[in-house]
């Protein structure tokens, strides 16, 4: 992605990741750059087991066990988080320069302890404020993600489920942090629910600057709320770039199928088509298209090497950088006679 932007917050410089299995080792990211800057929303997209979960617990500092960095580099700020020991990232990153809200905020709230209770645990660890004060800017979250103030002394079962998920949001929001990593923060809920969580994400960026991965099999969620998208494909990362840009001209394979695959509350007529097979699982080096078996575009070079990421307009001086890995990128729109399947009309994306 773009090399103009003001600051970068996050930044994966051709980055594998390799979990070590009977098989041998899997690769589940494979040679993965971008950039985010501030106060930029990034969408992670693609099926599931395309590695976006991994990409995000590789940037939290929770790989599982037979996972590792095998090459590239995670910068958070300029930092390298890629050999920080849990201690050290514990210390320096966790909470107060980024935070995480996962698909379930049962996995990150404890059952037996009052969230306010959680709250000051955290901001004892991390801050000099004392315990008033803690709850006071506890307090003052829960009105901002829509929770009555008097409810932080309650249990997390007592909340209904967009309830806790906004409490984790609370949370993540609590030490000011510059990056969040929000995995699938709305799987779980209803529509209604859906919605109030992501007007709050949303909001979070005119209360403070802050910076969000936000990962999703979703793509039109990402169109609706994110700056920036990346689609994955068994580890590749083939394309990434603006939404709008994106929304108006893919020219991924990948990313005309999965835009058919997904209702566009816009286009509620649009039929809806499926894509055949699953993200291949990739044992070792990945030196070709990992979509090339899916796609009913490929030809043989496809297979044969994994095709560089590319901009889709070599001239023009863009602040977000589309780039698309396909060798055939420049006629794939034609191909998918975009015309005539592709929304029209009116101003999608941001
Ligand atoms: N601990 C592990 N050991 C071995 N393989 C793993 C491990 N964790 C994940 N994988 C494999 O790595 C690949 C990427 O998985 P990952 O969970 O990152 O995908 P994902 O896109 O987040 O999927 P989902 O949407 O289902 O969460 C998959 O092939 C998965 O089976």
């Amino acid at each position: 992605m773009s090399k103009q932007m003001s600051e970068s917050v996050l930044e994966f410089e051709d980055v594998t990741i390799q979990y070590s299995t009977a098989k041998g080792a899997l690769t589940a990211v494979s040679n993965v750059s971008f950039e985010l800057g501030l106060n930029e929303y990034l969408g992670l997209v693609g099926e599931s087991g395309c590695g976006k979960s991994t990409m995000a617990k590789a940037i939290i500092g929770a790989l599982d066990s037979n996972g590792r960095v095998t090459s590239g580099k995670i910068r958070y700020k300029g930092k390298e988080l890629q050999d920080m020991t849990e201690e050290e990232y514990n210390e320096e990153i966790r909470w107060k320069e980024i935070a995480w809200i996962p698909q379930n905020a049962m996995e990150s709230l404890d059952p037996l302890q009052k969230i306010s209770t959680q709250a000051v645990k955290i901001g004892k660890v991390h801050t000099d404020f004392p315990e008033d004060e803690i709850l006071d800017r506890f307090r003052h979250l829960f009105d901002i993600v829509g929770l009555p103030e008097s409810r932080i002394t309650d249990y997390p079962h007592e909340f209904s489920g967009g309830m806790q998920q906004r409490a984790i949001i609370a949370l993540a929001l609590f030490l000011r942090p510059s990056l969040i990593i929000a995995d699938e923060p709305t799987t779980a809920l209803d529509v209604i629910m859906q919605d109030q969580v992501l007007k709050y994400l949303d909001g979070i960026k005119e209360e403070s600057e802050t910076s969000m991965v936000m990962i999703t099999h979703d793509i039109s969620l990402v169109f609706e709320t994110c700056d920036k998208i990346a689609l994955m494909h068994s580890g590749q990362v083939v394309e990434s770039g603006g939404v709008r840009e994106v929304y108006y001209e893919p020219r991924h394979p990948y990313t005309i199928l999965l835009q058919r695959a997904f209702p566009d509350h816009r286009y509620p007529d649009q039929e809806l088509s499926k894509i055949e097979g699953h993200p291949p699982e990739t044992i070792g080096e990945v030196d070709y298209c990992s979509f090339a078996d899916r796609c009913p575009w490929a030809i043989e070079e496809c297979h044969a090497q994994e095709p560089p990421a590319s901009p889709v307009n070599k001239q023009q001086n863009k602040d977000i950088a589309h780039n698309v890995s396909c060798v055939r990128m420049d006629e794939i729109r034609e191909l998918a006679d975009l015309e005539s399947a592709a929304p029209r009309g009116g101003s999608g994306g941001k």
